[in-house]
């Protein structure tokens, strides 16, 4: 039923609307009403809330019902909105002219959107947009679509863990969980709580090859996305894939290294990197960030495309001017094969593929382009110049391409004189010199007379309408004429829907050869970017070998906003402990260590004077206080989490990054765990690199152990921060001296300071020392001079003097 209120029943538009409303219980239904996007009952009020809209009224004779809508023309701002805020839209169009339409329009149910399975270029954004769908059986199927390129692929994981990796990875829009997920609360609520993202529903049947789990999860994407696409929509061929053939990158470590997502707003590696001039190149990009290789030999071949780009500065330059101009291929690609390209599509598709015998041109062997040449040159002879967004508006297909429809257009254009002739002649016939041919949507064409000329008006005019000082009238003769434009409008318009659709007919032929362009070219724009960014900041080309050496490495983001001191690492399965006073750099340094070995492993040039890496299988990270609130952990709980996975994990193939472990505890079982988890590391002979205020650390008796430190200077006015890497370890904690340049109160620095005093006594065992000494003699005995000088004795013993010069 509809909300609303009368007696009557709901007049027929409604009973459209509550009909077409009730096929999509999902759905909002946008229900076109001439410009605009309607929506009545119930559903008016939702539209209204969520857009801050205003709420009208339907009202007729014996009925009325709330109603809001949006303007047809704003539908794209709109619509990307309530995606936003969770909302599935349907989107009913009129699909007859209401001028053709007997009694009430017809309207049909065209699109449906969902967040994860939008095709409208004008929805999306030029990243991946990713359709996952989850189930159980051996672990955990999950596979990924995207419906905007066609991209289809899935895998099978052993663990929850790795599962959350790899939705981490993909960033799904939208995901379908299978039953056994969905009706299972706890897991239920734990997804949720990590991916905060729309939940939707499919049958999970059983499709294609490989094992149950990974059958179902493609049958369900494949329901879904036919279901919101329709029936002619089919992906590309289903591709499983293993997350092992590529470095395995935990969600902490993409987190913590903030490849895509800054932690405070600041810039991400992505960001620096991003110079790509396509949107496929882009995403390209992503893809390559999300699986760096394990292998030399395809890294080597990477770095040399890169390498050329680099020397060869104008060639880069040309080929990104022209990258810049071509359209997104890969996504038209994609539309042409769902037969959904728009006029404008070809449109920009003729333009690209007129830049790519320029490229070809430019770059002689090295690329080897499909050749589009005749759909080029089809394309050219088809299409206007400028094209409309749609194909019902008409005026697409270029004059002397189609006979027929030549034809078509010189007899609208004859029947459009004949008006013009008819105001000449009947002129001439009454003598009326102000006699007109004139137009309008509701009468058509009329001849005008003025009121001066009544008189003269010959009787066989029929008068149809009658306005101050002139009178409209019509002739048999100008309705049949008319009748005979109107049809042949309607004509023309058909015919150039055919041969638009014949040319995309032509077209969808060649979209396999586009989409290999397409590949083709975006590894182009990959290496022309990473090329760029190597020459405009000074990057180099890694090396790859056991032993890591880097000589002058700097962070790529951090560089950008401060002036940067690089520092160089050597090391090989050691154990790197690096000290320093807070604020000092050490994050940092951990951290562009990982960022200069990511950078290597996709086969990009790296900041750094010199480097040389090995191949690392995985980077594993323990960085910053990740308070997972989501998850409801507490800080030392999540750490304690991230230990466990990289002792669970590290190979001595991995690099390890440990900023500070066993913090949010009690120091005591902080220094316990801190060394327990180093002997393990350098135990498994892992490449790791642990930050520590913990000093008790750097005396451990371990053979591959190194210990590093970052330079700090205390002098009258505070610390001076050298941001300098050194051997050896620290020689001491400077967090007081911190706090107090972070301005806490003088009297709570000076009681630190006299606190940290006493505490500093006490672990190096002075206070036993003391006590011993107080225990062991007789005041009784003591005279008072040598009571006074025991008394300054016991103090600086207490100072932490050095036991010999006190016991002696
Ligand atoms: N090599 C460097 N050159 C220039 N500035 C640097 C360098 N390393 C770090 N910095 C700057 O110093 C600041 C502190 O760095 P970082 O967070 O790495 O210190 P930290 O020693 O890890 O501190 P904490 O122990 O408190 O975590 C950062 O804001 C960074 O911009």
């Amino acid at each position: 039923m509809l909300k609303g209120e009368g007696p009557g029943p709901l007049p027929p538009l409604l009973q459209q609307y509550v009909e077409l409303r009730d096929r999509y219980p999902d759905y909002l239904l946008l229900f076109q009403v001439g410009d605009f996007y309607e929506c009545f009952g119930e559903d008016a009020e939702r539209l209204a809330r969520a857009l801050g809209l205003v709420l009208t009224h339907k009202s007729s004779k014996d009925f009325t019902t709330p109603m809001a809508g949006i303007p047809i023309r704003a539908f794209d701002a709109y619509a990307e909105r309530l995606l936003k805020m969770g909302f599935r839209l349907a989107v009913a169009d009129q699909v007859e002219p209401a001028e053709e339409a007997e009694g009430l329009v017809r309207r049909e149910v065209t699109q449906l959107l969902t967040p994860g399975t939008l095709v409208q270029e004008t929805l999306l954004s030029k990243e991946a947009n990713y359709l996952a769908a989850i189930a159980t059986g051996d672990g955990f199927g999950v596979a990924f679509l995207d419906v905007s390129t066609g991209e289809f692929k899935g895998t099978l994981l052993k663990s929850k863990s790795a599962l959350y990796d790899e939705l981490f990875r993909h960033r799904p829009a939208e995901v379908l969980l299978a039953p056994e997920l969905r009706e299972n609360r706890e897991f239920l609520e734990e997804f949720q709580k990590r991916f905060p993202v729309m939940l939707s529903e499919a049958p999970f049947e059983p499709l294609g090859e490989g094992p149950l789990a990974l059958r179902r999860v493609q049958g369900a994407l494949l329901w879904y996305a036919r279901w919101t696409q329709g029936e002619g929509f089919s992906p590309r061929p289903f591709r499983p894939y293993d997350p092992g053939a590529f470095m395995h990158l935990p969600e902490a470590t993409l987190r913590a290294l903030e490849i895509f997502e800054p932690i405070r707003g600041q810039d991400t590696l992505f960001g620096v990197l991003d110079e790509t001039r396509t949107a496929f190149g882009r995403r390209l990009l992503q893809s390559w960030l999300r699986h760096p290789l394990l292998e030399a030999g395809p890294l080597e071949a990477r770095l040399d495309r890169v390498e050329r780009f680099v020397r060869e500065g104008a060639l880069r330059e040309g080929v990104r001017r022209l990258l810049f101009r071509l359209a997104d291929l890969e996504r038209l690609a994609a539309r042409l094969e769902m037969g959904r390209a728009s006029p404008r599509d070809l449109g920009s598709l003729r333009r690209s593929l007129e830049i790519l015998p320029e490229l070809r041109a430019l770059l002689g062997e090295e690329v080897v382009l499909p050749d589009l040449g005749s759909l080029l040159e089809e394309l050219r002879a088809a299409l206007e110049e400028e094209l409309p967004l749609k194909l019902s508006e008409g005026g697409l297909i270029r004059q002397g391409y189609d006979p027929h429809l030549d034809a078509l257009r010189q007899a609208q254009r004859e029947g459009v004189a004949y008006f013009l002739e008819l105001e000449e002649r009947e002129k001439a016939r009454t003598g009326i010199p102000t006699l007109k041919v004139g137009y309008n949507a509701v009468f058509g064409y009329y001849l005008e007379v003025t009121r001066p000329y009544y008189e003269r008006v010959p009787s066989e005019y029929k008068a149809i309408q009658t306005l101050k000082d002139r009178q409209r009238y019509t002739l048999p003769e100008i309705k049949e004429r008319e009748r005979e434009l109107y049809r042949l409008e309607a004509q023309i318009r058909r015919r150039e829907e055919e041969v638009f659709l014949e040319l995309r007919e032509k077209a969808r032929k060649e979209a396999e050869a586009l989409r290999e362009a397409a590949r083709v070219l975006a590894e182009l724009d990959v290496y022309a970017a990473l090329a760029e960014v190597a020459v405009r900041y000074g990057y180099v080309r890694p090396r790859f070998g056991d032993r890591l050496h880097i000589r002058g490495g700097r962070h790529p983001v951090v560089e950008r906003r401060t002036s940067f001191v690089p520092n160089d690492l050597e090391m090989a399965h050691e154990l790197v402990l690096v000290t320093g006073p807070n604020m000092a750099g050490k994050s940092t340094y951990l951290r562009q260590t990982a960022l200069i070995a990511l950078l290597a492993q996709i086969g990009s040039f790296v900041p750094a004077e010199e480097a040389t890496l090995p191949l690392f299988d995985r980077i594993l990270t323990r960085i910053g206080a990740s308070d997972d609130l989501a998850g409801g952990k507490s800080t030392f709980m999540v750490e304690m989490e991230e230990v466990a996975l990289i002792l669970k994990e590290a190979t001595e193939r991995s690099l390890v990054l440990l900023d500070e472990v066993g913090r949010g505890t009690s120091s005591l079982d902080g220094v316990a765990i801190a060394t327990a988890v180093a002997e393990a590391l350098h135990e498994r002979r892992c490449y790791t690199l642990f930050a520590t205020h913990y000093f008790e650390l750097t005396a451990l008796p371990l053979s591959r152990l190194k210990n590093l430190h970052v330079a700090a200077k205390e002098e009258e006015g505070g610390l001076t921060f050298y941001h300098q890497v050194l051997p050896g370890p620290a020689s001491k904690s400077y967090g007081v001296e911190v706090a107090r340049m972070a301005g806490l109160p003088k009297e709570v620095v000076e009681r630190a300071k006299a606190l940290l005093q006493v505490l500093t006594a006490r672990r190096e065992g002075v206070a036993e020392a003391v006590l011993e000494k107080l225990i062991s003699l007789d005041p009784n005995t003591l005279t008072p001079l040598e009571a006074l000088r025991l008394l300054h004795e016991l103090k600086a013993l207490a100072l932490g003097a050095p036991l010999d010069t006190i016991k002696g």
